[in-house]
């Protein structure tokens, strides 16, 4: 049987994780679990944890770390039989450990955009809200004009995707992330990927995860075959 394997992609706002674990979960088969789809999905279906998320989102906070924690954890143990990749999760050192003492993570993937990049893409962003699509009028555009190419439905641009507000929206993601990463770092399974695009970015995080995800894990080397 082959192994599962467990990844998490972290980056700003507008580095390209939605696109870029879209590609992943396309070419690898793993399972993608976006944080914010999942929350969004549970505002919808209006569960008691949803409830609870929208009044943090509604005013641009993070929804707090036991409730991340509570939301997410199940929803692993559902899919635990798959190999995953988490988006947008963990975000804060307190949801890192909590992670950690559920489960062991075999590669984190870390993206690195110039401010400018992710100014630029975000003020051309477009999502299809109820499937999590995202387009951009310039390196992705809609087939026809502010719609949805698989449903026709209209799109939407999330209101702090303005210019005006990413500033601090990224001083905070840094602050916040900046012992995630470390912590991923000194374990070994962080992975750092640099540019302005993610067309350029995708060849390395593809050979990457092609060697990682067909390696025997280090017990399965150590076991004895009988
Ligand atoms: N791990 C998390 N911890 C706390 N809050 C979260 C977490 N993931 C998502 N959220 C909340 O859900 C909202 C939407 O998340 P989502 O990841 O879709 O977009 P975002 O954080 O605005 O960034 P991006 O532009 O990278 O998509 C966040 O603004 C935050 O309030
Ligand atoms: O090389 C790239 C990668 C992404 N995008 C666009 O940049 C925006 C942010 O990407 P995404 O939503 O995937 O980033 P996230 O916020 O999930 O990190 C979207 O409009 C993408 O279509 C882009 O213009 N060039």
């Amino acid at each position: 049987m082959a192994r599962i394997f467990r990844a998490v992609i972290m980056g700003p706002p507008g580095s390209g994780k939605g696109t870029i674990s879209e590609r992943i979960a396309r070419t690898f088969g793993l399972q993608h679990l976006s944080s914010g789809d999942f929350l969004r999905e549970n505002i919808d279906a209006r569960t008691e944890a949803g409830k609870l998320a929208k009044t943090y989102i509604k005013k641009g906070l993070l929804v707090p770390d036991h409730v991340m924690t509570r939301l997410l954890l199940p929803r692993l143990e559902e899919i635990a039989r798959h190999s995953w990749l988490l988006d947008g999760f963990p975000r804060t050192l307190a949801q890192a450990q909590v992670l950690n003492s559920a489960c062991d993570l075999d590669v984190v993937i870390s993206l690195n955009v110039p401010f400018e990049t992710l100014k630029e893409r975000l003020r051309h962003r477009w999502i299809h809200p109820a499937s999590g699509r995202v387009y951009n009028l310039v390196f992705n555009p809609p087939r026809v004009k502010g719609v949805d190419d698989i449903t026709g439905e209209p799109l939407i641009q999330h209101e702090d995707d303005k210019a005006e507000a990413l500033v601090a929206r990224l001083r905070h993601y840094k602050d916040v992330a900046k012992p995630v990463i470390d912590l991923y770092k000194s374990k070994g399974i962080l992975h750092t990927f640099s540019d302005t695009d993610t067309d350029h970015i995708w060849p390395h995080i593809s050979s990457m995860l092609s060697v990682k995800i067909t390696a025997p894990t280090p017990s399965a080397q150590s076991t004895p075959t009988h």
